[in-house]
């Protein structure tokens, strides 16, 4: 990726923007239209929310606020674990639609691998899919086991695996198994929610390109073909964690920040969650 407008090609042959917005805990409102507005302002194309967020309307008014066309913008959302089963996605899609007030979907993932219930969300995503609905279907909190299941079964494989990724989470089973299957990998949580900011490896090289510890952090994400959707409502940081296109970390900072790796988690483990 050169560019904030770059795109990676997923396995079913849709272009993806390869950095986008969070907006977990963005408020529904002004708070979330103003964010994904200025986002989409200072070149942002991908939006990620969730039904789970409760700001969706939010999402939606953003989108038509920017003066940016439709087809130019990615937007990702999720179904709920409550949402889960053939007949409850296919609601649940309806519903989320409505809310951000569009009539595709770019990416449709199932949030967590809900036991018992994920394959039957699977097959309603695969046939919103089928419909032409829904551009790429993919997945979240997966781990393998959880990806070998559901493809047992599906006919149409994820696009997408969406999980915490970070330099304290750097996941090296799960890259290598997505890397073998051609399943793209997205960054939840990349920034770890600003617990790494004060990290000394990260600050030095931070000091080294004149850059913060964010744009330090995103960057690794997208020299590695992560896609990273880091979470801001201030126009200052929304605008400063995108401004990490002209500088490049080398082969030895890449891997002294993947060294950082605790294997911790600062959500739920996908094992115990749901
Ligand atoms: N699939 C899943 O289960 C999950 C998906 N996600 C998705 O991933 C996105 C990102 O993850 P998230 O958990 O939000 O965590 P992030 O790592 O993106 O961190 C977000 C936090 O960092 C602050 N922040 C952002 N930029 C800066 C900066 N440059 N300097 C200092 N502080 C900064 C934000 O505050 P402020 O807004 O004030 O700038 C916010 O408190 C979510 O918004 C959501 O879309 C997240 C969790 C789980
Ligand atoms: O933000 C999300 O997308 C999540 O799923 C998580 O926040 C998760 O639900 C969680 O951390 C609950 O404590």
């Amino acid at each position: 990726m050169n560019s904030l407008q770059d795109h990676i090609k997923l396995n079913n042959g849709v272009e993806m923007p390869g950095f986008g917005l969070g907006v977990y805990k963005a408020e529904e409102g002004q708070e979330v239209v103003n964010a994904v507005r200025t986002a989409i302002d200072h070149g942002y194309r991908l939006i990620d929310t969730a039904s789970f967020y409760g700001n969706e309307s939010g999402v939606g008014e953003g989108l038509r606020e920017a003066s940016v066309k439709r087809d130019e913008i990615f937007v990702t959302t999720k179904v709920w674990n409550d949402e889960q089963g053939y007949d409850e996605t296919l609601k649940a899609f309806e519903q989320s639609l409505n809310r951000l007030s569009l009539d595709y979907l770019d990416l449709y993932l199932v949030h967590w691998p809900v036991t018992g219930k994920f394959r039957e969300t699977w097959r309603a995503m695969e046939r919103l899919y089928d419909e032409g609905v829904i551009k790429a279907i993919g997945v979240s909190n997966f781990h393998v086991h959880h990806l070998e299941d559901l493809m047992v079964a599906a006919n149409v494989k994820p696009t997408v695996n969406q999980i915490e990724y970070h330099p304290h989470l750097t996941q090296k089973e799960m890259k290598g198994y997505c890397e073998q299957e051609n399943i793209q990998l997205e960054a939840w949580s990349p920034m770890k929610r600003g617990r790494l900011f004060e990290d000394t490896t990260i600050k030095e090289i931070a000091d080294k390109y004149n850059k913060t510890p964010a744009q330090v952090i995103l960057r690794w994400d997208i020299q590695t073909n992560i896609i990273t959707i880091p979470k801001s409502v201030n126009p200052d940081r929304i605008k400063s964690n995108a401004d990490i296109f002209d500088f490049e970390l080398t082969d030895e900072e890449i891997y002294s920040i993947t060294a950082l790796n605790q294997n911790e988690r600062t959500g739920p483990n996908p094992d115990t969650f749901v």
